[in-house]
This record gives structure tokens, C-alpha cells and sequence, in this order.
């Protein structure tokens, strides 16, 4: 399973952790920057992540800022992802199973790092259920078709 990671500067610090995690447990990591913790603009990392998932280089990708706002808005504006920005462990399972998220995106400055972390093992070891949560996502990717073409 190949995870696309993105933060800025605030976000930094937890990409590197949740990088180290996630390579522990066997995925392959494709790391879109940031590199370090001098100041940058989170847009720029937010459509990294959202390219590479929707290209299909990347199965899933996270993103990660100080509250995770404006990066996970950035990563949805790119067509075919679906970027949930999540606060505890249920809200990470929801994403896969009812939203069929394909992008996870957290704050650095709202969490704690091992709420992070469990964030993160949920929304990996969820799976989409389909059903009648299919026609709703289906609706969200008619909604893109319209507008974006
Ligand atoms: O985009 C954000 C809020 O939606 C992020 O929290 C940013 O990391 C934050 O705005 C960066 O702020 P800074 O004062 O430039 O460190």
C-alpha cells in the first residue's frame, strides 16, 4: 500500500512520526513535503497529496497542518479526492466506511500524538461498506462531474 504524506511547517513534526509508524507496519511511504519546520504555505502541500492519490501514484494520502482546516480544504479542490479532516477514532473509521475517504488530514496544534496515531491505525484498518453509502459518495462525484467536467 503506498500513503502520499503532506504537511506544512506545523504539521511537520507529526508527518514525520506518522511516517516512522506507518513504514513500521509495512507501508510505502511517498513523502510530498514539507522537509523541515522553516515556514510554508499549506495549499501547496494539500495538492501534492491530492495529485498524487488522485493520479493513482499514491492508494491514500494524508495531510496534516496545525488544525488540519486549511489543508484538507486545499486537497479536496483537486478532483477525485475526498479528504476527511478528523478529530478522534470513530470520526477515522467513518471516513472509510461511510465516506470512502481517500485522503486523511488532522491538526498538529488540536491533537495529541498518540490520538493522532490511533487516527491514523483506524482509518487504515477500515474498509468502505458500499451499500447505500455508495449512492452518496456516487452524489458527491456527480457534483464534481457538473462543475468540473
Ligand atoms: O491552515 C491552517 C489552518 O487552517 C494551519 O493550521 C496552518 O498550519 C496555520 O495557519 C499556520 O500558521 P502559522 O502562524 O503560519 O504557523
Amino acid at each position: 500500500m503506498k500513503v502520499a504524506v503532506g504537511s506544512d511547517h506545523a504539521g511537520f513534526e507529526y508527518k514525520e512520526i506518522v511516517k516512522n509508524h506507518l513504514q513500521e507496519k509495512g507501508y510505502q511511504i511517498i513523502d510530498k513535503g514539507t522537509y523541515s519546520k522553516e515556514s510554508v504555505d499549506y495549499p501547496v502541500f494539500g495538492e501534492a497529496v491530492g495529485k498524487a492519490v488522485a493520479s493513482g501514484e499514491a492508494d491514500f494520502g494524508i495531510v496534516i497542518c496545525g488544525t488540519g482546516i486549511g489543508i484538507s480544504i486545499s486537497a479536496n479542490k483537486v478532483p477525485g479526492v475526498r479528504a476527511a479532516l478528523c478529530t478522534n477514532e470513530y470520526m477515522a473509521r467513518m471516513a472509510r466506511k461511510h465516506n470512502n475517504a481517500n485522503v486523511l488530514a488532522f491538526g498538529a496544534r488540536v491533537l495529541g500524538i498518540d490520538v493522532a496515531l490511533g487516527i491514523v491505525d483506524q482509518f487504515f484498518s477500515s474498509e468502505f461498506e458500499g451499500g447505500r453509502h455508495e449512492r452518496r459518495v456516487n452524489l458527491i462525484s456527480e457534483i464534481e462531474k457538473d462543475l468540473c467536467g
